[in-house]
């Protein structure tokens, strides 16, 4: 995926400047910067969530596969199939935790064994089958806030996406909770191409394989994490690593 010269407005304020940074196969990329710098604009940019802000819009491209997501052509119900999206707080559906995997297969798929199969494919990817294979007709909401993060990271893997976009996926949950969706994350990228944003400087340095820098809705520094970590090129990347301001 190449993102290319893209800013997003709301109303007059351009919350994203032109950027421009590759998102790479099978790798994690993190989006790193203070409150209010663009991260959670950008990713939500990327399978279109900020269609439903009235006052948004976008300029530039978002090429994937030869297409560009933002063409106004794109159905985005089949974009958000492919390009799936996880939420800083957990939030499924008050309902069974089988159901909460089943739902979203019933718009496309119509067979009710593959439906099984799937249930369990995607618990057992998410790391969460062994703790849920015999309560799947409990309410989701009894299980605990990691094990409701990993069904949501579940739901979206039942969809067979692409890539997963993840918002903060760990802030809200414990510090053996978060290791665990970390864990989790490295798994995935084998088969998934994964863009995070943090507030998590350890974990962007722990899961990420490349790491983008913002401020002020400036992309300032894209590069390998570990050399952003340790050598970064801006001054200003520098001062936010060290905590000079956030
Ligand atoms: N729905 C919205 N309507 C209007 N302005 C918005 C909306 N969402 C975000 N913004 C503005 O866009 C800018 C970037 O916000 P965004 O949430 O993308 O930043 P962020 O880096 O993800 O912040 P945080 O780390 O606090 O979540 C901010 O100025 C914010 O006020």
């Amino acid at each position: 995926m190449e993102i290319n010269n893209l800013s997003v407005y709301y109303g007059d304020n351009e919350a994203v400047k032109q950027v421009s940074m590759p998102i790479k196969e099978n790798k994690v990329t993190a989006f790193i910067g203070p409150s209010g710098c663009g991260k959670s604009t950008l990713l939500r940019t990327i399978n279109r969530m900020n269609d439903q802000i009235d006052i948004a819009r976008y300029k530039g491209e978002i090429m994937y596969d030869g297409v560009n997501l933002l063409d106004k052509k794109i159905d985005v119900v089949s974009l958000r199939k492919e390009i799936g999206m996880v939420f800083q707080e957990p939030n499924p559906f008050p309902k069974p935790i089988k159901t909460n995997i089943t739902h979203a297969l019933k718009f496309y798929r119509t067979n009710k064994k593959d439906m099984n199969e799937m249930v369990e494919t995607s618990l057992k990817q998410a790391a969460l089958w062994e703790e849920v294979k015999d309560r799947l007709d409990s309410s989701a909401h009894s299980l605990s806030g990691g094990q409701q993060q990993r069904l949501c990271i579940a739901r979206a893997l039942a969809l067979k996406p692409q890539v997963l976009l993840l918002d903060e996926p760990t802030s809200a949950l414990d510090p053996i909770s978060s290791a665990k969706v970390e864990d989790l994350i490295i798994e995935l990228k084998k088969y998934y191409t994964i863009v995070i944003v943090t507030h998590n400087m350890e974990q962007a340095a722990r899961i990420s394989d490349y790491t983008s820098f913002m401020y002020n809705g400036d992309l300032i520094e894209y590069g390998d994490t570990s050399k952003i970590f340790t050598n970064p090129n801006e001054q200003r990347t520098e001062d936010y690593l060290r905590g000079k301001f956030s």
